[in-house]
């Protein structure tokens, strides 16, 4: 099923940008390369949420990642308002009355609710000291089961989880990948990383990128190589 993404519209650009007009710049610059973009904490809390619709108006798909964590009516409230913004996918934490609150709210909405696994800035050491007795492999592995019993559509892993994911989980599930770094390219401040033609390879459906391509002297010739990469590693 989810073979049949154009490779194009495989890559998620995240706009981890200041203000709408930065934001609104980076994506006339994508022009065509990009179809898909990603509004998280920084865009969203100085007044970029309304760019969803424009996005959709334009054609373009988006992913409102404000990854919802909160007692469940607040959870499912919040979805069913992002519901109303015309947006594909939405995140969550992992989080049993999370996904559950947030799963029932979005009804027959086209909303996708992606759940997210363990940060791809986090490794063993830092679940530990986060008071957490699995380390990442059988956290991201305990979270998922839970997410797709619960109905959820999407996960959000790193892709060194995607292949073990793909294999336990099956070919339905959507596996969102950050941590997507191109050979030669700096970490920042992610631990569990891989480029994007081995992301691909282990199953991800979809590869959210952002300083890569953001960051870079020339952010369109950025983004067309992670095309060219996922559309060969598709073969
Ligand atoms: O939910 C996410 O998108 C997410 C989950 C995760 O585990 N790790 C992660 O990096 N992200 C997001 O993916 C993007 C990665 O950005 P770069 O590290 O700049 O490529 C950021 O917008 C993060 O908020």
């Amino acid at each position: 099923m989810t073979a049949t993404i154009n490779p194009r519209d495989r890559l998620i650009v995240a706009l981890d940008l200041p203000d709408l007009r930065a934001a609104e710049a980076m994506v006339d610059r994508l022009d065509d390369t990009v179809s898909f973009y990603k509004i998280g904490y920084q865009l969203a809390y100085a007044g970029g949420l309304p760019l969803a619709r424009a996005l959709k108006a334009a054609g373009k798909k988006v992913f409102v990642d404000l990854k919802l964590h909160d007692i469940g009516n607040t959870v499912g409230r919040g979805v069913e308002s992002l519901a109303e913004l015309g947006a594909t996918f939405v995140t969550v934490h992992a989080y049993p009355q999370t996904m559950k609150a947030a799963v029932e709210a979005r009804g027959q909405s086209k909303l996708k609710i992606l759940a997210v696994t363990v940060l791809t800035s986090y490794d063993d050491a830092d679940l530990q000291e986060a008071g957490y007795q699995l380390g990442v492999r059988d956290l991201v592995e305990r979270r998922a089961r839970q997410a797709q019993a619960f109905g959820i559509n999407g996960l959000v892993c790193s892709p060194e989880e995607a292949g073990h994911l793909r294999q336990l989980l099956g070919p339905d599930i959507l596996l969102v990948t950050p941590g997507i770094r191109p050979a030669g390219s700096s970490a920042d401040d992610q631990k569990r990383i891989m480029t994007p033609a081995r992301a691909i390879a282990a199953g991800a459906n979809y590869l959210v990128v952002g300083r890569p391509v953001i960051g870079a002297d020339d952010p369109k010739a950025a983004a067309e190589a992670i095309v060219e990469e996922i559309t060969a590693a598709l073969g």
